[in-house]
């Protein structure tokens, strides 16, 4: 366990929480350290801090924290709408015998009173059900107060599992969050409410951690390490089956995502016969698709890119369901899939190893249900339909999981609206053939492909001076260039 990059379920974290407390390290003595430390190193004393306290040991934590601030000569007042648990009474004592006293709500216009830094402690991994009532106005309150906030261990409202506002939730600038990453900092709504994420495992030693659930740890990408003594058959060969008429762009940009990300030997089947020459990228073989194709096993196959929904395209994809070797489906392969019970069975009956990434609609179809479904607990559903299909699957969306059933899940930290354009996904799929193809397994390469785009977007928005205008032809650049910086920092440094 790496209480910085491994992830619990509830249930273990709150079974750390237990185990923690027999084994008396006072962690939330260690929690108001730590929001105090934080609080010195950015801001001087005498600033103006509001403390928003909860009913919970999340609001212990804050007022815990208000009465070390206010002894190192901070300006600190404290908010707290309902009497609290036994730890808040606790640290209220402490607080009132420090002179302070508390305010039940924040009066509106409240200019004379802005502080400089809010503290937000109202709920952490305890928020049970959605706020109603008084917390709903009170949370849109704080949000619109014009100072930074730091949420203590997840934005109130912030669902710490699912990363979805339960009725509202605080917006930070930072969040200080204990004992290791929860994955709601990190998916669907999360990163919009967090701001930087600081994890602080409160120095509780990794051998009280139950088994972990998910990682944020990044596979290594040493594998990809080139010999001098090589050739383009040393790099693999995949081949590509999408571009029907009208769609012949997205095969073509799997495959030039496919040749940026290292591929050896590109083929590009696509249905749209007309199609026999890619002139920005004449490196790929283009072999129009015909019924009685033969892939051979060793290629890595991807299908859906541009496939469509036709007659020729269900045919291709029940051949390619054949395929020995490993095979990736995305898009309308992916929608084919869902509807049709006949090529799920042929897709259970495979041996090779298969890779679905739909977006949250695709796995929704997928798994028969909605779309919505789907983003309020996208942890669940990439390990359902890991489970259900027996695949590795990436479910993209803000904060990408990947799941292989009996592993841990995996969540990326990185990423950026750029991305979301069209041509992004056939870029994705042709980029995690490629690495497969130059000997990754499954799911790292799928991860790390994945991490190689997000970056790549990353450094777009940092380029462009933000996320908008991205294009795919600008983005392999970046790509390419990320997944080298990757495999030459990757293993045991060379001299
Ligand atoms: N234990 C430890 O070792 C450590 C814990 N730490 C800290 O504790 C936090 C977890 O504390 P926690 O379990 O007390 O839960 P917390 O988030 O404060 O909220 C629970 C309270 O909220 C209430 N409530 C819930 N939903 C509600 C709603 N919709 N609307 C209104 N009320 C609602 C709920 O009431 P109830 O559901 O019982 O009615 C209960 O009163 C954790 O995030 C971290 O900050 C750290 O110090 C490290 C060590
Ligand atoms: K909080």
């Amino acid at each position: 366990m790496n209480p910085h990059t491994d992830m619990l379920d509830l249930p273990a974290l709150r079974q750390l929480e237990l185990a923690a407390d027999a084994a008396g390290l006072a962690l939330m003595q260690r929690a108001a350290d730590s929001i105090a430390a934080w609080v010195q190193k950015h801001y001087p004393p005498a600033s103006r801090i509001l403390a928003a306290v909860g009913p919970g040991n999340n609001g212990g934590d804050a007022l815990f924290a208000a009465c070390r601030l206010r002894r190192a000569g901070y300006q600190v007042e404290v908010l707290l709408p309902v009497p609290g648990n036994a730890a808040v009474q606790a640290a209220l004592a402490e607080w009132q015998a420090l002179g302070g006293s508390v305010r039940p709500t924040l009066p509106t216009g409240i200019s004379a009173l802005v502080p400089e830094l809010l503290l937000d402690g109202l709920f952490g991994v305890g928020l049970a059900r959605p706020l109603e009532g008084e917390w709903l106005h009170l949370i849109a309150q704080l949000n619109s107060l014009p100072c930074r906030k730091l949420a203590i261990d997840i934005p109130s409202g912030l669902d710490a599992m699912r990363g979805q506002p339960q009725g509202a939730a605080l917006q930070a600038n930072v969040t200080l969050s204990f004992l290791c990453p929860k994955p709601g900092l990190y998916t669907a709504a999360g990163p919009d409410h967090c701001g930087e994420v600081i994890i602080d495992d409160l120095a509780c030693p990794p051998t009280l951690y139950p088994p972990t659930a998910g990682t944020l740890a990044l596979p290594d990408a040493s594998v990809l390490r080139r010999k001098r003594d090589s050739h383009k058959g040393s790099h693999g060969v995949l081949s590509i089956i999408g571009g029907a008429p009208g769609m012949t762009g997205a095969a073509l940009l799997a495959g030039r995502a496919a040749l940026a990300m290292g591929a050896g030997k590109i083929f590009v089947h696509p249905l749209d016969l007309a199609l026999t020459l890619d002139p920005l990228c004449p490196e790929l073989m283009l072999r129009p698709w015909q019924h009685n194709l033969l892939i051979p096993e060793n290629h890595q196959l991807v299908v859906g890119p541009g496939l469509g929904l036709s007659d020729q395209a269900h045919a291709a994809l029940s051949r390619a369901l054949l395929h020995p070797g490993s095979l990736l489906l995305d898009a309308d392969g992916l929608n084919l899939l869902a509807a049709d019970h006949g090529l799920q069975q042929l897709l259970q009956q495979r041996s090779g190893t298969t890779i679905l990434t739909p977006h949250p609609t695709e796995a929704a179809r997928l798994l028969d249900s909605d779309t919505a479904s789907v983003q309020a607990d996208r942890v669940a559903a990439v390990r359902e339909l890991s489970q259900r299909f027996d695949c590795v699957v990436l479910l993209k969306g803000c904060g990408t999981l990947l799941a292989r059933y009996g592993q841990p899940y995996r969540l990326l930290t990185r990423g950026s609206p750029s991305l979301a354009v069209a041509g992004q996904g056939d870029v994705l799929a042709g980029a995690i053939a490629a690495l497969l193809a130059q000997g990754m397994a499954p799911l790292d390469a799928a991860h790390l492909a994945a991490d190689v785009h997000a970056s790549a977007g990353e450094h777009y928005s940092a380029q462009a001076g933000g996320p908008i205008g991205l294009s795919c032809q600008q983005l392999l650049p970046l790509m390419t260039h990320e997944l080298n910086h990757r495999v030459a920092s990757s293993g045991v440094p060379p001299f």
